[in-house]
């Protein structure tokens, strides 16, 4: 399973993803979107929910990464946050797991480190990636032994609010590809092809686009923004 990464290379990864309170939340719709991301040339999908990755897993033989978003009162962690989501996107037999592997206190006082270990002994085989927000998160996971580091949080915790990936020509994703010993995947906020292009030249890993093609109601309000200016 270990080889499926390879896969990913220099490759595009869509995130088809719609939660609860979304117009496209549904498997079979994210099933199909997978679909339509991989005939045109995706090498993988990010996905969330056991139910949506199974349903995607059935469609394409690309690799998935898997995650789980559930908000626990006790913790802003909402990524795959405790060892229960952990272990519900292991089974569901998909190559990569993301988590949230920011420094903030997680839901049910569990830490990190602890999840790290008790996964690689129940699934030796699969890979993890590390959702962080800063450059200082990414040594840190690089340190626990995550697989790759993903900058699919920087812009969305309390020490990076208001922030984007792609300002001053990716200065933070830069700092990121400089201090990590493991691979980068660049996530958040990659809206259009050029600036997806871009993190793969500067040395990204992979490249995860989300909302700029599988969100719909995302996509029409930037055409309504640019009509109303
Ligand atoms: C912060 C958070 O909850 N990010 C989530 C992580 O899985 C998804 O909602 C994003 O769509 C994904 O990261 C891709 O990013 P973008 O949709 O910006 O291309």
């Amino acid at each position: 399973m270990l080889d499926k990464s390879k896969e990913i290379t220099k490759g595009l990864i869509v995130s088809c993803q719609a939660l609860e309170t979304e117009p496209l939340h549904s498997s079979h719709i994210m099933g199909r979107m997978a679909i339509a991301a991989v005939s045109s040339g995706a090498v993988g999908i990010r996905s969330n929910s056991p139910k949506d990755i199974l349903e995607i897993k059935k469609q394409v033989k690309v690799p998935v990464i898997g995650i789980w978003k559930q908000v626990y009162g006790d913790s802003p962690v909402f990524i795959t946050p405790t060892i229960k989501e952990m272990r519900a996107v292991a089974d569901t037999g998909c190559e990569i797991i993301a988590c949230d592997a920011t420094l903030r206190e997680r839901p049910n006082g569990e830490h990190l480190s602890d999840i790290i270990e008790v996964i690689r002994k129940e699934y030796p085989n699969i890979l993890l990636m590390a959702d962080c927000s800063t450059v200082k998160e990414a040594e840190h996971a690089c340190k626990l032994g995550f697989d790759f580091i993903g900058t699919t949080l920087h812009g969305y915790t309390e020490e990076t609010e208001g922030m984007n990936i792609a300002s001053d020509d990716f200065l933070v994703l830069k700092e990121f590809i400089k201090k990590s010993t493991k691979p980068v995947i660049a996530e958040g906020k990659i809206d259009t092809p050029d600036k997806a292009k871009r993190t793969l030249d500067l040395g990204c890993y992979a490249v995860v686009v989300g909302g700029a093609i599988t969100r719909p109601q995302e996509i029409t309000q930037r055409f309504i923004d640019k009509i109303q200016e």
